[in-house]
């Protein structure tokens, strides 16, 4: 098997050296940041994924913790109107396509079915209320303070809140963690009233289906929310201004996710800027141009879901009085601690460059509180995971080859195609396959690119080998449990440095 080029021990070595030299260094700055100042260790402001789990790790690390949140619900974006509600509609949807497409291939006969659409946003209302709730539990467990109300940050040792219940509280504390995150970016032309032209939030809640939706975006909302409704029987066409949907996907895993989704009947308008959204009174008209300019057109909607990325949300925190730097795209610049420019505030989450991902988030917020204990918080963008929750799933790790190549590094690929997996086979669901990209001289995974069942949760054994630094071979050479979609990774990865036996 060939070695590892960097071990877990090894790692744990060398924080625990960087440890000891941070406990002295935040003990000294502790005392630096104020003396006075000192009613919480850490206050976060903002009660998302970063926020919230920031908050719950300084509570358990002995700080003194506040959690600032405006919303009037923990969870964040993700919580509330992201990541949980859409995944809980993708699947309703999911089942309800499976049942009048996939049942009878397996003997089972539901006669007609159809779609009860207030009971579907009750289960999706379910699910975010219990784990939302599920939050406050866990800062009660933890000792948290949490004060519901909007955050404006008026010192390095001072945020004055306006209470959701009325009257205002100043929280006072040694240091300030900004967890806002981020909201929809509006398009020039385009109002969105989250009925007729919706954003993520009003895509999660339309009362009827659309007979069209047209989707600007085709990126991770407009592909899954796209998705669930035209499950749910809307004619869907995605209007995407870049020449491929999700630009930072592997080109070949990408080409054949758009294939499969056109399969399902989504529509493509690539390359395509909308300019106008006019609403005629009988249903949405929008006016369309070439990106690289060409004759205009038109295109109609019942719905218009704006999905063309989100932008950091700052307003009213006070960033500039304070003079907390922000770059070009309005995000806050930190360094590698997460501390800002000014002394004593911190930033994490989708507020920082970085990507807009929950999971990337908390790691951002464990991180940073555990640089503030003096510990060695750290966080490996390079193995961060992106996944796309449609059926069949998209999920990545690394660099797609397009960025190996640009890189000029020479690399070995390795493919297996679902089609060759028996458990694939098993439950009928064998679209698609496990990429593996290797450096050739080292055999290290690069990157790894999975579209398939569950690739989002078989994604994960590729990540756990790119932080361990392991090889294909590695992969190839551990035993993998059988029947399991996993068995493609482990093929994938024999394909790689060697030949894989099923294909
Ligand atoms: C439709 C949709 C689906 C998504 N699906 C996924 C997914 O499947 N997987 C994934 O990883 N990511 C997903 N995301 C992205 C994910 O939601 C974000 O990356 C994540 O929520 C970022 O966490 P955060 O804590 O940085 O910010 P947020 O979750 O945005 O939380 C910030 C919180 O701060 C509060 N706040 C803002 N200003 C103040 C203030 N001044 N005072 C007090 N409170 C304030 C806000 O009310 C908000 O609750 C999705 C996003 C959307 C929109
Ligand atoms: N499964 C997940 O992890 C998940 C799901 C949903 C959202 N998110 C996160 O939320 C963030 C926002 O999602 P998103 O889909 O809005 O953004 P995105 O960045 O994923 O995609 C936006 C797309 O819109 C296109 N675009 C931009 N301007 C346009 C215009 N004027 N006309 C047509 N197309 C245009 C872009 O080229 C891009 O392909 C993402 O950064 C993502 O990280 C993640």
């Amino acid at each position: 098997m060939a070695a590892r080029i960097c071990s877990r021990k090894a790692v744990k070595e060398v924080t625990q050296k960087f440890s000891l030299y941070r406990v002295v260094g935040h003990r000294g700055y502790a005392a630096a940041a104020g003396a006075d100042a000192a009613e919480n260790d850490v206050i976060v402001v903002g009660g998302g994924p970063g926020g919230y789990v920031a908050a719950i790790k300084a509570a358990q690390l002995g700080f003194k913790t506040t959690c600032i949140e405006g919303r009037g619900s923990l969870g964040g974006t993700c919580l509330n109107v992201g990541c949980i509600p859409s995944k809980a509609l993708l699947q309703s949807s999911h089942m309800y396509h499976e049942a009048q497409h996939s049942f009878a291939a397996h003997g089972v006969k539901v006669g007609s079915v159809s779609i009860d659409l207030p009971a579907m946003m009750q289960q999706k209302d379910k699910a975010v209320t219990g784990l939302t709730k599920g939050i406050e539990g866990l800062f009660k467990k933890n000792k948290v303070t949490y004060v519901k109300g909007y955050g404006k940050i008026t010192s390095p040792n001072e945020v004055t809140v306006d209470l959701l219940d009325g009257g205002s509280q100043t929280v006072k504390g040694k240091n300030i963690i900004i967890a806002t995150g981020s909201a929809v970016k509006s398009l020039p032309g385009i109002t969105i009233d989250e009925e007729k032209v919706v954003s993520s939030t009003g895509a999660l809640k339309l009362k009827e289906v659309p007979e069209k939706l047209v989707v600007i975006g085709g990126g991770y909302i407009g592909l899954e929310m796209g998705s669930v409704w035209g499950r749910l029987g809307s004619q869907v066409t995605v209007v995407e201004f870049g020449d491929a949907i999700v630009p930072s996907m592997d080109a070949e895993v990408r080409k054949s996710f758009q294939r499969s989704l056109e399969k399902q009947k989504m529509k493509f308008k690539l390359k395509t800027k909308v300019v106008k959204v006019e609403d005629t009174g009988n249903g949405l008209t929008l006016h369309l141009e070439a990106a690289e300019g060409g004759s205009p057109s038109t295109l109609d909607a019942n719905v218009v879901l704006v999905a063309a990325g989100r932008t950091p949300f700052t307003q009213g925190l006070g960033l500039e009085e304070l003079g907390v730097k922000v770059d070009k795209f309005g995000r806050v610049e930190v360094d590698h601690s997460f501390a800002t420019n000014v002394p004593g505030v911190y930033a994490i989450g989708d507020v920082i460059p970085g990507p807009m991902l929950a999971h990337k988030a908390e790691e951002d917020g464990v991180a940073c509180v555990e640089l503030l204990a003096g510990k060695a918080g750290h966080v490996n963008y390079d193995t961060v995971p992106g996944v796309v929750y449609t059926h069949p799933e998209v999920a990545s790790v690394g660099k797609t080859e397009e960025q190996v190549k640009a890189a000029n590094i020479k690399y070995n690929v390795g493919k297996f195609p679902f089609m060759a997996n028996s458990r694939a086979r098993s439950i009928d669901d064998a679209e698609g396959m496990v990429k593996i990209i290797a450096e050739k001289e080292t055999d290290k995974i690069l990157g790894v690119h999975i579209m398939g069942p569950s690739a989002g949760e078989l994604i994960h054994e590729a990540v756990l080998a790119m932080e361990y630094g392991a090889s294909s071979e590695d992969i190839a050479r551990v035993c993998h449990g059988h029947p399991t979609l996993s068995e493609a990774v482990k093929e994938a990865a024999m394909a790689t440095y060697d030949k894989p036996i099923h294909f």
